[in-house]
């Protein structure tokens, strides 16, 4: 079935439960996609506050859930207010825990370097994704296999950009 602001031919699987919200904050609107078909659900600010060059702080969302044991929310910035005015997340992408039942916050920060950015109670600061996740149990053994790439990591492909100090 087609649902409203989703584009034609897309149709999400009628497979995936609801995700259940609880507003704590019964004065914000409850968190949607823009668009039915986007992967992220833009959460809300709950208070005003101003974020001067390089500072962070933490904001309520006025919002909890209750995830789906295998799943995991996501807490992903907004590319538009990025790409604006160099808002992001400290601890980008934000873990939340398939139990927690608190609200959720973000842990946001200005990254310009010159011009502080206002938030206003109600403004979209965030998007929570929900994913499947692997929750496997946790297992000691003194060996791993063998692996082509083995222990080679950070840059050892090569392909990365040569510093200005002329170092690799
Ligand atoms: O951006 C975030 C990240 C986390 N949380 C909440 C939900 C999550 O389930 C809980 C714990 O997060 P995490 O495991 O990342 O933090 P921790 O420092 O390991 O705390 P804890 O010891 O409580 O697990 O905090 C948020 O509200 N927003
Ligand atoms: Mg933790």
């Amino acid at each position: 079935m087609q649902t409203p602001g989703q584009t034609p031919g897309m149709n999400p699987p009628e497979a995936y439960p609801p995700l259940r919200i609880k507003r704590l904050d019964s004065g914000l609107p409850l968190p949607v996609r823009a668009h039915a078909d986007d992967a992220g659900i833009d959460l809300y600010a709950a208070t005003d506050l101003e974020l001067a060059p390089g500072r962070r702080q933490l904001v309520g969302t006025g919002v909890a859930i209750a995830l789906p044991v295998g799943t995991v929310g996501l807490i992903h910035p907004r590319s538009g207010l990025a790409a604006r005015a160099g808002l992001s997340i400290v601890n980008t992408p934000g873990t939340i825990d398939a139990g927690y039942r608190g609200e959720i916050k973000v842990c946001l920060i200005n990254h310009d370097l010159d011009t502080p950015i206002t938030i206003a109670r109600g403004d979209r600061i965030a998007q929570l994704l929900v994913q499947r996740v692997e929750l496997p149990a946790v297992v000691e053994v003194d060996e791993l296999d063998d692996t082509v790439r083995g222990a080679g990591g950070y840059g050892s492909s090569g392909g990365h950009a040569i510093l200005s100090d002329g170092k690799a």
